[in-house]
């Protein structure tokens, strides 16, 4: 398989590849001053064949864009093998799962997603696609997180409540009730700061 961008964020899902024994050939980047990342090879040029690929790029943007523009590849789930899933949980193409992340029942996460070291999602909770779960994050039962959305390190969000599309929730931050699309919240509880302009 190959890593879609030579990043810090990259080297974390290098490990996670190594450690469910996926044989990793390189990094993609269309940075050409960059060509070897982890003693694996930087690949400068796109090949346009069917490979597999995980975007290693934190932006939730960019990460959309390239998945958009590179449909010819096959995008796989990596999952940390200490990570603890329910079997009852649904994860689509392109989603990573840091260790020490806790999914429970019937929670469903779309694709290109990540979900980051230690966060805890429990039952019920629906991740939409390109979304980014930090560290740490604590999301209670039934909670919502619409596409694109970044949810900030150490970030606790209440059961129930709905989180729009491409927000993004401060570090540190209590959510208790509905965020708007685009909305900026930070503080305990939330407040909104501004909107993103997407
Ligand atoms: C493995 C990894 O590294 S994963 C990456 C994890 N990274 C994160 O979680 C980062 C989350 N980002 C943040 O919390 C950022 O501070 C943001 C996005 C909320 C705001 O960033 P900016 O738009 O640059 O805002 P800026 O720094 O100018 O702050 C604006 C105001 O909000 C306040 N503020 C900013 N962030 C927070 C926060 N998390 N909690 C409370 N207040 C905050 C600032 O103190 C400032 O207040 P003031 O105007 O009274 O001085």
């Amino acid at each position: 398989m190959y890593l879609y961008g030579a990043s810090g964020h990259g080297k974390v899902i290098v490990e996670i590849a190594e450690e469910n024994n996926i044989n990793i050939e390189g990094f993609l980047d269309e940075d050409l001053s960059k060509n070897q990342l982890l003693n694996y090879p930087i690949i400068n040029e796109l090949p346009d064949k069917n490979i597999e690929v995980v975007i290693s790029i934190g932006n939730n943007q960019v990460r959309k864009k390239i998945a958009e523009e590179n449909t010819q590849f096959s995008y796989l789930i990596l999952i940390h093998p200490k990570a603890v899933i329910s079997k009852r949980a649904t994860i689509k193409e392109g989603t990573v799962i840091m260790t020490g992340v806790s999914i429970n029942s019937e929670v469903k996460i779309g694709k290109h997603c990540i979900i980051n070291t230690n966060a805890s999602i429990d039952h019920d909770c629906i991740i939409d696609d390109f979304a980014h779960i930090s560290p740490n994050v604590a999301l209670a039962g039934n909670v919502e997180v619409g596409e694109g959305t970044h949810v900030g390190i150490g970030a606790c969000v209440i059961q129930g409540v709905r989180i729009g599309k491409w927000c993004t929730i401060g570090a540190g931050a209590v959510i208790i009730k509905d965020i708007p699309d685009y909305a900026v919240a930070v503080g305990n509880p939330a407040k909104i700061l501004k909107y993103n302009n997407i």
